[in-house]
């Protein structure tokens, strides 16, 4: 479960005290979510999720995720915004730690992605880049190419322990990506992280989208090769156990392509930027899977299922293996 920090009473009341929202009624801890401490606040005044960030979050990016949480907000995309205290400042300090109150969003993550569902996702995540587009500030993707490189560095010599070979293909990947990924695609405010546990709707209706906290300045197509590895590949249990589902993909390029058209040189980049991001979160579980301390409340996520999805990627010779 992902509370990392207990807050007192007292502390809590502390914190409150700042902001024009009314008394505290109760404060919750989430069990969702792997990287920060989440609550849910009840107060006289409403519904909010306090949020204490902490270690893979760096505090100078914090402006940068809050900002852009407000701008989204402002034009329109359903998503969190942050609740400012009275003096105006919304990011803050609880227990030793950045800290901020966000707005609490309506409805429920889907457990069993369907078409409808990535269909939305593909529309809502265009949205987002289009609304993304005049955000001022900047933030770049420590976890593209360099960070790859160092993600690689710390892994590789201890890879095997998960398979037998993997040291070796997380190297020859990186090789590879390294001497072949884009550089003159469209770039922009990306979300980075967009999995169905940070989509949420209201029966079959797309409600909102949360967690920015890997949010970058990158490609945009990126972001969608990002989601088709989260959303169109089968569930790791039942009958079509980890296949991609080509209809899925289509329909959520598809969405996408209805509010902000792809580049001949976005889509014929398609398979890399997919292979990019299945080698991403695979380095990102490896490293967390090797280094969890034992007896840790949080299980890590299965590295080798995005060994799975690079596979599929590394055998797509163009975007056809997308539906397209
Ligand atoms: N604004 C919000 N409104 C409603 N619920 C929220 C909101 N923000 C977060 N939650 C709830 O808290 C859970 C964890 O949030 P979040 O995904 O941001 O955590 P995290 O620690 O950054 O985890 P991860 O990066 O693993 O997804 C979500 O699954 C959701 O249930
Ligand atoms: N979405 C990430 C974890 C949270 O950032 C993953 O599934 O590996």
């Amino acid at each position: 479960m992902a509370v990392y920090t207990e807050v007192p009473d007292g502390e809590l009341a502390a914190f409150i005290a700042a902001y024009d929202i009314g008394d505290v009624v109760s404060c919750k801890g989430i069990a969702e979510g792997v990287e920060n401490s989440n609550y849910i606040l009840h107060t006289t005044g409403g519904s909010y999720i306090l949020t204490l960030y902490e270690k893979r979050v760096h505090k100078e990016d914090l402006p940068f995720f809050l900002g852009l949480m407000e701008h989204l907000a402002e034009k329109g995309l359903n998503c969190p915004t942050p609740i400012k205290a009275r003096d105006g400042v919304a990011l803050r300090e609880l227990c030793g730690r950045p800290a901020a109150l966000i707005s609490f969003l309506e409805g429920m993550w889907p457990r069993r992605p369907t078409e409808k569902h990535c269909q939305q996702v593909g529309v809502a995540l265009a949205d987002l880049h289009l609304k993304g587009a005049d955000f001022p500030m900047q933030r770049p993707n420590n976890l593209s190419v360099e960070g790859w490189r160092l993600l690689v560095a710390s892994t590789k010599d201890r890879a095997d322990e998960v398979k037998p070979g993997l040291g070796q293909v997380i190297t020859a990947e990186l090789d590879h990506l390294a001497g072949n990924w884009p550089t003159g695609l469209a770039r922009g405010v990306i979300h980075a992280d967009l999995f169905p546990d940070n989509v949420f709707f209201i029966g079959e209706r797309l409600s909102g989208l949360i967690d920015f906290y890997f949010a970058c300045t990158d490609f945009l197509a990126y972001d969608l090769a990002i989601c088709l590895n989260a959303w169109c590949f089968e569930a790791a249990s039942g009958g079509r156990a980890g296949e991609f589902n080509v209809t899925k993909a289509r329909l959520m390029i598809e969405g996408y392509r209805r509010l902000r058209p792809l580049s001949d040189d976005e889509l014929a980049a398609l398979p890399l930027l997919a292979r990019g991001s299945a080698l991403r979160f695979l380095l990102t579980r490896l490293y967390d899977w090797l280094n969890h301390p034992p007896g840790a409340f949080v299980q890590p996520k299965d590295p080798l299922e995005y060994l799975k999805k690079l596979t599929f990627h590394q055998q797509a010779r163009s975007v056809a293996a997308y539906g397209l």
